[in-house]
């Protein structure tokens, strides 16, 4: 309510142009009363404000968004609570929507990026011996065709993406049964003083995909490129 008071003062007051263009129905002034009426969840009882940080991309795919390949573009808002990416916020909420399906048993699927590959993240994707590697823009895209079924593992040894990037991502993934973590396996902190970089890389995997098993794939040269 109080949210919905201050933009409504902003917009009355003329001070942000860019605010005046938004069409006035775009702007959810009203607390979502499903949301307000479910009791706080345990696990959150004790929380403060200053255990939780969000995390916000307005636009992750930017190269793809700008040739036009807008399937490749998400807007991505992770809370991040006591540094940790929030999966109960997300399976809570079940605020998602696409199809879910099965990753195909008989052909082994990664996907990676189409517009920061180098020599590392191609010599990390040849260790995983893939039948299949689908290139596409965006981490929260590359995540959603993880949770569609569509491949099995989303590989970056790359130090490229943000906590933006993968706050999100990670916490719905995670409270969809998959996982998400460095190349050496480790979950990323996203509390409010970890550096903006995923210095380590990306190594994530659909529900039902033996995540340890494919990080133990990947050679000690490659990790020991990616130190803490
Ligand atoms: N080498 C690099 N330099 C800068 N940003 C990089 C990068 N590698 C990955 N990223 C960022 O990580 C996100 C996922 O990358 P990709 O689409 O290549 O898989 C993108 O976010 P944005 O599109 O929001 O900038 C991209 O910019
Ligand atoms: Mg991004």
């Amino acid at each position: 309510t109080r949210a919905g008071k201050i933009i409504k003062d902003v917009m009355s007051s003329g001070e942000l142009g860019v605010v005046q263009k938004v069409p006035s129905d775009w702007i959810v002034t009203e607390s979502d009363l499903e949301v307000l009426s479910s009791n706080c969840p345990p696990e959150y009882v004790e929380t403060k404000p200053e255990d939780i940080v969000v995390w916000v991309d307005p636009l992750d795919g930017t190269s793809e968004y700008t040739q036009g390949l807008l399937d490749h573009v998400t807007v991505l808002i992770g809370i991040a609570v006591n540094g940790r990416a929030d999966t109960m916020g997300s399976h809570r909420f079940r605020s998602w929507r696409f199809s879910a399906s099965r990753t195909p048993a008989d052909k082994f699927i990664v996907t990676t990026t189409r517009s920061h590959s180098d020599g590392i993240v191609v010599k990390a994707l040849e260790a995983l011996k893939p039948d299949e590697i689908v290139r596409v823009g965006g981490a929260g895209h590359k995540v959603l065709l993880l949770l569609e079924g569509r491949a099995h593992a989303y590989v970056f040894a790359s130090k490229g993406c943000k906590k933006w990037d993968t706050c999100a991502p990670e916490a719905i993934l995670e409270a969809l049964g998959g996982k998400l973590t460095d190349i050496h396996g480790n979950n990323y902190g996203y509390g409010k003083d970890v550096q903006y970089p995923d210095a380590q890389g990306i190594f994530a995997t659909a529900k039902g995909v033996d995540h340890a098993l494919l990080v133990s794939k990947i050679p000690q040269e490659l990790l020991d490129a990616f130190p803490y």
